[in-house]
């Protein structure tokens, strides 16, 4: 089974206006609410493409209320903890150029994190965790550690999609995968990164730190893979972008559902290309025609050592 942990779930609310000007009021053109929060998008595309998968995370409120509601159509098992705070609201404005505003997250309390903590008693070596996105304020930042620590105490595998000290000590504990995109990468090591040099150098320190493959996303540059031996470079793929929110969490899910089923981390790679591309190409979360419509024109060059 994949589990996928939202600590952070959110709904993210899209509006779309040609122009944002600060310190007056503006007026929007559309304004759409899509669920949110990085492990929930990776159990949509994994649904999306069919593959059975259980949502852990916290949910509360009448944010909390909707989100499961509208999650109840998808293809996954949902298993989130009810908490008595509310789910977020992430504020994402289209305009010339994109701002997000992520809110920091509900109150959680010690009762309702160990009722989040028994959903991991059960796990066995088939199964593969993917820990992603930001840890709630009110919760101990070492929490990602204390699940690595249950997680490996019964040979289940992890996936780990955070940033700065979470996903550097993450390292140590040799995830899957990992997936930083370019500013990421450049926080993590506390480099500036204007090559392809940069970027296939500080890439391949993710393998030599403990993953076991690598992808450093590019948005509209593409993305590189690397793995014990080799890396790869993935042209972007042309198109008209609609929303890039959840454009790396398609990835993950693309690559971790193939490699599941095929153990090749070239062919994984692809499909994760193609989801991340085709969810950038749509206004939500891509759907599996979508994606294999852009899997045809996914090109992946070896790189030379
Ligand atoms: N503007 C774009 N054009 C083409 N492909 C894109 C675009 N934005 C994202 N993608 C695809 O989605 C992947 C993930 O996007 P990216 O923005 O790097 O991740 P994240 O959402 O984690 O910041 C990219 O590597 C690329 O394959
Ligand atoms: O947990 P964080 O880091 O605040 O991120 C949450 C946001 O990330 C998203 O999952 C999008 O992720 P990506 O664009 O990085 O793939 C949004 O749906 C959500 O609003």
């Amino acid at each position: 089974m994949i589990y996928t942990v939202t600590l952070n779930p959110s709904l993210d609310y899209v509006t779309r206006l040609d122009n944002l000007t600060l310190g007056v009021t503006n007026r929007a053109q559309s304004e759409t609410i899509f669920p949110g929060g990085k492990g929930i998008n990776v159990s949509r595309l994994l649904g999306n493409l069919g593959i059975d998968n259980t949502a852990l995370g916290f949910l509360g409120g009448f944010t909390g209320h909707y989100l499961q509601k509208t999650l109840a159509d998808t293809h996954m098992r949902q298993a989130f903890t009810t908490i008595a705070g509310q789910t977020r609201i992430n504020l994402k404005i289209k305009a010339t150029i994109e701002t997000e505003i992520n809110a920091t997250g509900p109150a959680i309390t010690d009762q309702e994190v160990d009722n989040f903590l028994e959903n991991f008693g059960l796990l066995t070596q088939q199964d593969v965790v993917i820990l992603s996105g930001s840890v709630p304020r009110s919760l101990d930042p070492a929490i990602y550690q204390q699940l690595l620590v249950k997680i490996l105490a019964q040979g289940a595998r992890f996936v780990i999609d955070t940033t700065g000290e979470q996903l550097q000590s993450a390292l140590r504990s040799h995830p899957l995968l990992v997936k930083p995109n370019r500013g990421e990468l450049a926080q993590l090591y506390h480099v500036s990164l204007d090559t392809q040099d940069d970027y296939i150098k500080w890439g391949r320190q993710l393998i030599n730190d403990g993953a076991q493959y690598a992808i450093v996303s590019l948005a509209g540059e593409g993305a590189l893979l690397f793995t014990d031996d080799a890396e790869y470079f993935a042209k972007p793929v042309s198109g008209q972008v609609k929303n890039s929110a959840g454009a790396g969490d398609s990835m993950i899910a693309g690559f971790i559902g193939t490699w599941l089923a095929t153990g090749d981390a070239l062919e994984s790679f692809k499909m994760a290309v193609a989801s991340g591309t085709a969810t950038a190409f749509s206004d939500d979360i891509a759907t599996k025609q979508k994606i294999l419509e852009i899997y045809q024109q996914v090109n992946i060059i070896p790189l030379d050592r």
